[in-house]
Formats: structure tokens, sequence, C-alpha cells
């Protein structure tokens, strides 16, 4: 496969990506009928989508774990009910949209390692989801609500029991589907590491305008169904027997960061550690009488809870976290596990490189970059194709940060 070429016509079609976007999905709608319906209503996080992962591709061509993230992708994609013939239909509307978009650089070299390169990643999604079901793996897990907990205005904690055994790491998220929102797919971080009982426990929060989060939020209750896809995310224990780490965590970051303390608590319970919980309010602390549950069983556990001091700028418990990470030593000796809005992650990480973590060593999901942490240039095409997988929150639809908020 010509590499080289492959990149020049991305480079081509990239520059014109949301003209090719919607060329794309009107050829595969028209030529295809009955494919609409597969997809959901608002087609505008679906095209991030594809575009963030051809970008992947085309960027990492040469990258030896290329092969098993497109295994994954194929498997994820099991829940969208993507079968061989619509992998085919894809391809020739991707072809047809990138041959209308590149215009005299689409030439029948170009075709050529096109066709084959999507040949590729076609056969390689279908193995990886071909692989999954001939392990017994659902394409997506039906899952009872069986207990809904509010928190302040707009947070709820919802106890899940899935139909079929869910396996996962400690830290890692899942997909989540309800009926209220059809065929619309959202990440939430698994907050508990496997319990005996088989439950799982999602914490939301709730985004002004925010269609499956205000379900999950303000009308979802027990006796509900929701569907789970299979669980991804590299955001698990890395830190050998006896090494040093921090757990830092906003909002509902505590999520995934509770996992891992319950996985550590149960294998390692002489870790030394520090943990650093950080919400918007007094209200939203709702970590606490966890984690002070989990400090019991680690006593090596260092921990601190920051919120903003009443009546006080919005913004004032991420400065008073950076101050308190300041104020701590060795760096360079720890695992620093990071969870919450991707701009809070972006700013933290940013800190901890400075004060001499490794940055090998910041462990966080793959979010996008936004807000004014970002380094990638900022043209059009670039923001269309910014958000990497896994899609989370639109961090564009809440408040700015610094501005009031009412709650
Ligand atoms: N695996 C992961 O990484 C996970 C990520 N998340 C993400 O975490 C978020 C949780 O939302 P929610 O619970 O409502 O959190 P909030 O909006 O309540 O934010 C929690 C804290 O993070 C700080 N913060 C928010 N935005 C920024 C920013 N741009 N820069 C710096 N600090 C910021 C706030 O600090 P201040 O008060 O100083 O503004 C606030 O105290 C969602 O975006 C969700 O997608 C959720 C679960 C898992």
């Amino acid at each position: 496969m010509d590499h080289q070429l492959l990149r020049s016509t991305f480079a081509v079609v990239e520059r014109r990506a949301e003209h090719a976007v919607t060329f794309f999905y009107s050829h595969l709608f028209w030529h295809n009928p009955g494919v609409r319906e597969l997809f959901p209503e608002d087609m505008l996080p679906q095209r991030d989508r594809l575009l963030a992962a051809l970008t992947h591709v085309v960027t990492h061509l040469e990258d030896p774990g290329l092969a098993a993230y497109l295994g994954q992708l194929g498997r994820d994609h099991r829940k969208f009910l993507a079968s061989p013939a619509l992998y085919a239909a894809v391809g020739q509307s991707l072809l047809a949209a990138f041959a209308h978009a590149a215009g005299a650089a689409w030439t029948i070299e170009a075709e050529k390692a096109w066709t084959e390169a999507y040949g590729h990643v076609a056969e390689l999604m279908l193995a990886g989801a071909d692989a999954a079901a001939g392990a017994g793996e659902p394409a997506w897990w039906d899952a009872d609500v069986v207990r809904h907990e509010r928190y302040g205005d707009d947070l709820a904690v919802l106890t899940l029991r899935p139909r079929q055994p869910l396996l996962h790491l400690p830290g890692q998220y899942v997909g989540v589907s309800s009926l209220r929102v059809p065929r619309v797919w959202r990440t939430y971080s698994l907050a508990d590491a496997p319990r005996p009982d088989g439950t799982v426990e999602l914490h939301v929060s709730r985004i002004a305008g925010g269609a499956m989060s205000t379900a999950l939020v303000e009308e979802t209750g027990p006796g509900e169904v929701l569907r789970l896809s299979a669980p991804g995310g590299g955001l698990v224990a890395r830190t050998p027997p006896g090494g040093l780490r921090t757990y830092i965590c906003a909002g509902t970051g505590w999520a995934p960061v509770r996992a891992l303390l319950a996985e550590a608590a149960a294998a390692e319970p002489d870790l030394e550690g520090r943990l650093f919980v950080v919400a918007r309010s007094k209200e939203y602390l709702y970590a606490r009488e966890d984690a002070e549950r989990l400090k019991e069983r680690l006593p090596g556990l260092n921990v601190t809870y920051i919120t903003a001091a009443p009546r006080q700028r919005k913004d004032q418990a991420t400065e008073r976290l950076l101050r308190a990470l300041r104020a701590c030593v060795r760096w360079s000796a720890h695992d620093v596990y990071l969870a919450g809005p991707p701009g809070f992650v972006a700013e933290v990480a940013e800190v901890l490189e400075e004060l001499g973590t490794d940055p090998e060593r910041i462990h966080h999901d793959t979010l996008p970059s936004v807000g004014r942490f970002t380094t990638r240039p900022n043209t059009a095409a670039e923001r269309l194709l910014g958000p990497p997988t896994p899609l989370w929150h639109d961090p564009e639809a809440r408040a700015p940060r610094g501005a009031s908020r009412s709650f």
C-alpha cells in the first residue's frame, strides 16, 4: 500500500472535510435505502466520529497497534448492526466522496491505493467483530436499572444489572444507549471494579441541552432497560506493586478513579499514594462518603477534597488544586491517574509535567482537545477533525469556564 499517496490525498480531502462528509452521508443514504434508520437523528457527532476514525488510520499507517485498534472498532461496531454488506456500501460511498472532494488529486493510482486501504480496514474490523462473536460476546448488553440516586440538580448515580456478565477492567468505560434517545450512544466510565453481584454503576452529569445526559439524570428510573456496549479504554492500573501513585479526579471523573482504588484496596491494601477529589461546590462532592470508606481500607492513601469556597469564582477549585499539587513532592516517582472534564485533564497534565512527572506516567482517557489548551491549528477542518474517540460530552455545551453557572 502506498502510504505517502494515501496521506497526500487525505490531506487534500481534509481541507474540504465538511464537504466530503456531507457528500459521503448523502451518497450512502441515497444509494442504500433503510441505512439512514441505523443512524441517530442528530448526525453532527456522527460526522466527527467518521473523520476521527479516518484521521486515526491515516496518521497511524506504520503503527503496529493499528490492526488492534481496527479490531476493537469492529468489535464495537456490532452495536450499530454493521453487517459485511454495510461495510461494502460505506466503502463505495467513501471512495465516491473522496473522489468528489479531492478533485484533480484523485488519480487512478490514488483510487487504487484507497480501494486497497479501505478493503484492508474493513477486513480488520470485520475480523474483530467475528472474533468477539466467536468468543460468545454479545453485540451489546441489555442492563436493568436497579437504582437511581440524584445529587444536586444535575448529577445521578445509576446502578445497572447487565443481563449477561459484563467483563471489564477497573477504570474502563462503556457506550450507553437508551430508547429515550434512539440510536445515540454516549460513553460513561464504570465506577467500580467488577462486583460479586454483577451490577455496574454509572455516574452521569447532566449537560444543558444534552439529550442523553438529561434522559439519564431526569427521566430514567428503576425497571428501565439500557443498552451497554463492549468495555474499552486504557485508564487501567499500570503501576507495579509497591509503586507510588497519585489519583486526581474532577466531577464525575471520580467514577474511574473509584474503580481503580477499589481494585487497589483488594490487591494492594498497603499502597502508598495521594488522592485529590475536585468538585465545583460542596453539593457536588458526592464522592466523599465512598472515598472515606476506601481510605479505611487504604491507610497509606492521603485524601484531599477541593471545592471552590462558597460565593467564590467558579474556577477557584482548579486553582486550589493546582496550588495543592505544587506543594507536593516527588512527582518524578509517581504514576498519575487523571479523570474529569477535558479542559481540566489538559490543564492538570500540563502542570504535572512542569512539576516533573514523566509524561509517559500521566494516565488518562483520550479526550477531545478544547479551549485555550488546544494545540492543534484551529481551521474549520481541524475543528471538525479534532475529537478523537471516545466521544465524550461536548465540552462546548458547558457554560464557559469562569462564567456564572446556575445551580
Ligand atoms: N475517564 C474520564 O476521564 C472521565 C471523564 N469524565 C468527564 O468529566 C466531566 C464531568 O462533568 P461534571 O461532573 O459536570 O464536572 P464539573 O463541570 O462539575 O467540573 C468538575 C470540576 O472540574 C473543573 N473544571 C471543569 N472544566 C474545567 C476546565 N475547562 N479547566 C479546568 N478545570 C475545569 C471545575 O473546576 P472549577 O470549579 O475550578 O471550574 C470543577 O470543579 C465530563 O466532561 C465527563 O465527560 C467523566 C467521567 C470519566
